[in-house]
């Protein structure tokens, strides 16, 4: 079996006496949807946060494309090709979509500055940036500033940053929240795509998108995973059954 891309091995965070996350092992194999899922508060954000490098895991290890990067920070993660989805909150939201996203293609191609040209005039910018909003449905809203866009809009540009840095592995948390049935579908008909590019491990309540789109599923309970598997042995499990999908299954 190829490598995995990623590799969480026997992490640990508290936050006080609560076990966030309690000896998590999994991974990430090329071209693979590979989904965390499980209650309110059982750490899948906690977990997202540790392995792009947004907090500090109390123990274990990170491994991305065979290399440990549990000492380096957040940016030097994304520079490495491990993408997450930004928050809108930290984009410049009175910014247009299309330049939120040249940033990110800016910030791909490793320079930060051009005194030359007036940046909205660099194609080596604007159009990778066009392209990839095209990617995302997002084309025809290039120009509209980020805070107009509408919630399933928003989401899709962030999904447009996270492509624009040209990541090697996707760490999507909750992408369909707020999407609506519609814009639901549409996403999930995105993301089973996008797996050919990068593979993703994916955060996500809507039990539909998951079962549609998921390689394996791990549950993960109280910081805990209680289980790994392919959508039919994830239904089947009577644990799982019991802790989290009940009549979902
Ligand atoms: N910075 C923090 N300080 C203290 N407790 C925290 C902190 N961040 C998260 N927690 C707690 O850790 C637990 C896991 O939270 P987390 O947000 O990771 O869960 P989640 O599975 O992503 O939940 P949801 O599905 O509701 O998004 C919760 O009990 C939460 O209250």
């Amino acid at each position: 079996m190829a490598e995995p891309v990623l590799s969480i091995r026997e992490l640990r965070k508290n936050f006080g006496a609560l076990k966030a996350t309690d000896n998590v092992s999994l991974d990430l194999r090329p071209g693979e949807i590979h989904a965390l899922i499980g209650p309110n508060g059982a750490g899948k954000t906690t977990l997202i946060h540790q392995i792009s490098g947004a907090i500090r895991p109390d123990s274990g290890a990170i491994e991305f494309l065979g290399e440990d990067v549990g000492a380096l920070g957040m940016a030097a993660r994304a520079r490495k090709g491990l993408g997450r989805s930004f928050q809108i909150s930290s984009l410049a939201s009175e910014f247009s979509a299309l330049r939120n996203v040249m940033l990110a293609v800016q910030a791909a191609q490793g320079s930060s500055f051009r005194f030359f040209k007036p940046v909205m005039h660099d194609t080596s910018l604007t159009e990778p940036a066009l392209a990839v909003l095209e990617r995302v449905g997002l084309a025809q809203r290039a120009r509209l500033p980020a805070a107009e866009l509408s919630h399933g809009e928003r989401r899709k540009l962030e999904i447009a940053i996270a492509l624009a840095l040209g990541p090697k592995a996707f760490l999507f948390d909750e992408p369909m929240a707020g999407m609506g049935p519609e814009g639901s579908k549409d996403l999930t008909g995105f993301l089973d795509g996008l797996r050919r590019e990068a593979p993703i491990l994916l955060v996500e309540h809507d039990m539909d998108a998951v079962f549609a789109l998921a390689d394996r599923i791990s549950v993960l309970v109280y910081g805990r995973i209680i289980a790994t598997g392919t959508v039919d042995e994830i239904r089947r499990d009577p644990e799982v059954r019991r802790a989290y999908l009940g009549e979902h299954a």
